[in-house]
């Protein structure tokens, strides 16, 4: 997609790729929230490995005891039942002290990380709501939604799982090795020979799962895309009849995802067998050794339960042994998610409020506008070009041309969804790049080409933009314990504005069909509405809100022409003093305007009434020419033109630029 060639740059923006390690620093204000959590849970950890320990000394001072050896250093002059008795409590109490830290560990380690998970998304969702029309048009919505839930997931993992295993497996080798060298150093050295081989060969394992099961998610997540595709444009599969195609598409990415969960099966099956057997042979070489040291230390330096005990050590060692290579994979992908997610926090709005520039004193506006020599342009593209309007407050300005002429564009100016690339667009005599952004907007509707309707009720949607301002700021940055639940956020807009809005859009006499009214629920759990019923709803929901300019783009194309009449009538009624800005290509709505703008390929190449547009001759009188022969036929009960298509055609015959007058300086 082309961008603009100009663009204004935020001054925090362009900051180069972060490597992972500087990735995981920006982690730290996150981590740092929870530090008391973490720090309390990977100390649980150290003590439940430590305590884990334990059962290992009581059965070997009990298998000594039984067998009456002595080792050297131990104080266990054979047994007694009474001790065989506190050894076997030991045991429990070992276990139970454990089991306890792990739990603490548990509450402590995983809570931060799903608390750090809200905390992040929230974070998120509030920043995303910062970005401009230039992100979003950038942005593909399956990405951004993949990015909140299956990376997010993946951060979480390694902030939960993967930082108390990595302490876990630390701590594990560290106490069990500590014990096994006071033990018998010779036993140790064999160990410390094999378990390089040992990890090495899991380590590979692990990596191959993780790269399976990594091409296994992707496939699903294509099989999920395209089967809401299907789901989504599932009229049009119908209408094409291509149900078969769909079929055999989806089949041939099921199968693919198939073969890779079967490749996945095949590495990840073998991986706990691998280790037994592994274990079973680090096992048998340490029994042959230590069973010669036993029979070799006659002064019992190495006894039948030290051996035991030896062995109890390493076999301790097997999980977190197994889990070396698990955890490098989720520390990669969660710090390969975190990249993907910090590219989101650090993406700008390129038209946001200058702080040094703007105007803070301005609380209103009239509705004044003007455009001084203003260009866009898109890559190479001069989508306007020289544009000069002067539209007093209370105008109702009508806006016509051929297809991709730049009306949509002029709009968007208004609001500032994007800046120019030269000249100035002005809001009541200010640069409008001066106004607060929230003050501008708050005092502009907007009712877009292809209108959006929540899956909410009827009332809701068209009392969207109302009542939000009493809404608390969502605080980012900040920690979630401690934090009131929020409020209620206000879910019923003004009843008697949003039925006054209807009445004026033609919609009320639709609702009034609908099974609960006001309170009927509209898109996936509810009824869909016709593309004239979805078009007045925008508009009641753009005229709800009063504002000081309307701008209404293309906004009657679905409806009838008594529809519009009546739309138009609903207009005029709460137009007075407000700067109403129509864009269309029917003759019939655009011919009420006080002033009607012609553009054609980014330029204004006609403007003024009605009448003055028929005098001239050019494109309007030539759009009216086709509309009213159009008219003439249907009475005739020929079929009617299309305004959209007649406009189409004059596209191909522009105007004689000779009868063009000299465009408003
Ligand atoms: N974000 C963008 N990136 C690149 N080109 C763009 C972008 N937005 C608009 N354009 C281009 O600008 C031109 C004017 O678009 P605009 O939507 O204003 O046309 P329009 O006059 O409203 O047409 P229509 O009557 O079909 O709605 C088109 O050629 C369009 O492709």
């Amino acid at each position: 997609m082309l961008t603009p060639a100009r663009t204004r740059r935020h001054p925090t923006a362009g900051r180069p790729t972060r490597l992972p390690l500087e990735s995981l620093k920006s982690l730290w204000p996150y981590l740092m929230m929870h530090r008391r959590q973490y720090i309390i849970g990977l100390l649980a950890v150290v003590v439940a490995n430590s305590a884990n320990l334990l059962p290992g000394y009581f059965i070997r001072f009990t298998i000594d005891g039984l067998t009456g050896q002595v080792d050297a250093s131990a104080a266990t002059p054979g047994i007694t039942l009474e001790r065989a008795g506190l050894y076997a409590l030991g045991i429990v109490l070992a276990s139970l002290t454990a089991g306890s830290f792990m739990l603490l560990m548990r509450r402590m380690i995983v809570v931060a990380s799903r608390q750090t998970e809200y905390e992040i998304r929230r974070d998120i969702f509030a920043h995303l709501q910062t970005l401009d029309k230039y992100y979003y048009d950038r942005a593909r919505t399956g990405d951004l939604m993949n990015r909140l839930t299956g990376d997010l997931s993946a951060v979480r993992e390694m902030l939960g799982f993967g930082a108390w295993q990595i302490v876990n497996i630390i701590s594990g080798f560290v106490t069990a090795f500590a014990v096994m060298f006071s033990l018998s150093w010779q036993l140790t050295l064999i160990v410390i020979a094999v378990i390089p081989i040992i990890v090495g060969v899991l380590w590979y394992l692990a990596r191959l799962i993780n790269t399976r099961h990594k091409a296994a998610q992707e496939q699903n997540s294509l099989i999920a895309a395209r089967a809401q595709e299907n789901f989504s444009g599932a009229r049009v599969v119908k209408g094409y009849a291509i149900e078969d195609r769909e079929i055999e598409d989806y089949r041939a990415m099921n199968l693919e995802l198939l073969k890779r969960n079967v490749a996945l099966t095949r590495v990840d099956g073998p991986l706990r067998s691998f280790t037994s057997l592994l274990l079973g042979i680090a096992f048998a070489l340490i029994l042959m050794v230590g069973g010669r040291l036993i029979l070799t230390s006659p002064g019992g330096e190495f006894t039948t339960g030290m051996l035991v005990q030896f062995l109890i050590t390493l076999e301790r060692l097997a999980w977190p042994m197994l889990m070396i290579g698990w955890i490098t994979g989720v520390t990669q992908r969660g710090l390969g998610s975190w990249l993907r997610l910090r590219e989101m926090l650090d993406a700008r709005a390129q038209v946001y409020d200058d702080p040094g520039r703007s105007d803070t004193t301005v609380k209103a506006i009239r509705g004044d506008l003007a455009f001084e020599n203003v260009g866009v342009r898109y890559g190479t593209l001069d989508v306007l070009n020289g544009v000069n309007l002067q539209v007093p407050a209370g105008t109702f300005l009508g806006i016509t041309g051929p297809t991709g002429a730049g009306k949509t564009v002029l709009g968007q100016l208004i609001t500032r969804s994007i800046d120019p690339t030269s000249g100035v667009v002005k809001v009541d005599g200010q640069d409008v790049r001066l106004i607060p952004l929230k003050v501008l907007r708050d005092s502009i509707s907007v009712v877009p080409q292809e209108p959006f309707l929540f899956s909410d009720t009827i009332a809701n949607n068209i009392g969207f933009g109302t009542g939000n301002a009493e809404l608390p700021v969502v605080p980012t940055g900040v920690s979630v314990v401690g934090l009131p639940f929020p409020q209620d956020i206000p879910q019923s807009p003004d009843e008697g504005r949003v039925s006054r809005a209807a009445r004026l859009a033609g919609l009320a006499g639709d609702i009034e069909d609908f099974p609960n009214k006001y309170d009927t629920m509209l898109g996936e759990r509810g009824v869909t509405l016709s593309g004239g019923q979805r078009q007045r709803t925008a508009i009641a929901r753009a005229i709800v809100r009063e504002p000081r300019i309307l701008i209404l783009d293309d906004s009657l194309s679905a409806v009838d022409t008594e529809t519009e009449r009546r739309i138009l009538d609903g207009l005029r009624e709460i137009s007075e003093g407000r700067t109403v800005i129509l864009i269309g290509h029917r003759v019939s709505t655009l011919r009420h305007a006080d002033h009607i703008v012609v553009l054609n390929e980014g330029r204004v190449t006609e403007q003024g009434t009605h009448d003055d547009l028929l005098a001239l001759g050019g494109h309007y009188a030539e759009l009216e020419r086709l509309q009213r022969l159009a008219s003439d036929l249907d009475s005739d009960d020929e079929p009617i033109e299309d305004p959209q298509a007649a406009a189409d055609r004059l596209e191909s015959a522009p105007a004689d630029p000779s009868r063009i007058p000299e465009v408003q300086k």
